[in-house]
């Protein structure tokens, strides 16, 4: 068993809105445990709507941004590791983005060639830019590209997916044990997804490379992944074994996505009407799904759920799968039993 290749212990980011008197807190990661092992290369796909905290996840495991609480480990190493001067270049050899927009990733007035040569040298991959050319020759033929023809042009002298394909040729030049791609495929044509996901697939046993794959792209992400992470108002709902979660999907939530892909390219079900403002459900004291939910009882509203552990490769948070019984340990601390009801066996 090698070492994990990501641990997030207890991770949660608040973000303040509006002024300092007045002003609200939303808490757009709330307390994240999740591990992906690192026995052999994998994708795994962060999946769920707008606003519910993908992003927000991806920046801090990056380095982006600073979480509130808790820590990421990259295969063993804490970020703060990295966050000393002199290891900032080991972080970018080790871990690697990828994002929305290719066409911002590159400056329209530099050529995208000199990103890949900087890159090369930067990180200390080549010595020479001859031993560069080398490299940036093999990543480009990975992704299907040829240096021939994109040396010495401009960013709009490329398709979007072309462009994203040097991107991701470029995130591959420092042979990175991550990648973290942040909705990849949002602003390439839906004809051209599929060619990028492809990609990853392609890519992670050719490089030996993991990839965290965020996507509103539902199709996508069931067809790529090994292992989902399902994510609803900031919390982790539901992760496992991408095989098992579409076979026994556990959260009515995930049940419901599966219901709403049809095809590839779909996004959300537009009939998938929220009765809640966005900001209200964050700010639920259960289970942030329990208004759109069919099975929610009495404890779902009034008490947040823990994490249960259905299998080795497969966690819920719900209750459903526990009879509406709080797990020992799991759930908030400080259930008051008055506020649950008729639920006076809750085993605490
Ligand atoms: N800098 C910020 N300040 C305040 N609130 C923020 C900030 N960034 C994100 N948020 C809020 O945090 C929540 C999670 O946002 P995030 O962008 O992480 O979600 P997402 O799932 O990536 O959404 P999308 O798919 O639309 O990018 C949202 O409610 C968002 O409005």
């Amino acid at each position: 068993m090698g070492t994990n290749i990501l641990e997030i212990h207890g991770l949660s980011m608040h973000y303040k809105i509006g002024g300092m008197l007045l002003g609200t807190k939303i808490t757009a990661v709330d307390h994240i445990d999740l591990t992906l092992p690192g026995d052999k290369p994998q994708i795994m796909s962060i999946v769920g709507e707008s606003g519910c905290g993908k992003t927000t996840l991806a920046k801090m495991i990056l380095r982006l941004l600073e979480p509130s609480f808790g820590e990421v480990l990259i295969e063993g190493m804490p970020l703060s590791f990295y966050a000393k001067r002199k290891n900032k270049k080991a972080f970018l050899k080790k871990v690697q983005p990828i994002f929305q927009n290719p066409f911002s990733t590159f400056s329209s007035r530099k050529t995208v060639d000199t990103y890949l040569y900087e890159t090369a040298l930067n990180l200390d991959v080549a010595a020479t830019k001859q031993e560069a050319k080398g490299i940036i020759t093999e990543v480009l033929k990975s992704v299907g590209l040829d240096l021939a023809n994109v040396a010495g042009k401009y960013p709009n002298q490329f398709s979007g997916g072309e462009l994203q394909r040097i991107s991701i040729a470029r995130a591959l030049i420092p042979k990175p044990r991550l990648i973290v791609a942040d909705e990849p495929v949002a602003m390439i044509d839906a004809s051209l997804r599929m060619n990028v996901v492809n990609l990853f697939m392609k890519l992670k046993d050719e490089y030996n490379v993991n990839f965290i794959y965020i996507t509103h792209d539902l199709s996508t992400a069931y067809y790529v992944s090994d292992y989902i992470a399902t994510m609803y108002r900031g919390n982790l709902i539901e992760y496992g074994k991408a095989k098992e979660i579409l076979n026994q999907p556990a959260h009515p939530y995930t049940e419901l996505l599966l219901e709403s892909i049809p095809r590839v390219g779909k996004k959300w079900n537009e009939d998938m009407k929220l009765p809640d403002l966005e900001s209200k459900e964050y700010g639920l004291h259960g289970c942030k799904f329990a208004g759109r939910c069919v099975y929610a009882k009495e404890i779902c509203r009034s008490t947040k759920p823990g994490m249960l552990q259905l299998n080795a490769d497969h966690q819920v948070l719900c209750f459903k799968h526990s009879g509406y019984q709080v797990a020992a340990g799991e759930a908030n601390i400080g259930v008051n039993t008055a506020a649950t009801g008729n639920h006076s066996d809750l085993s605490l």
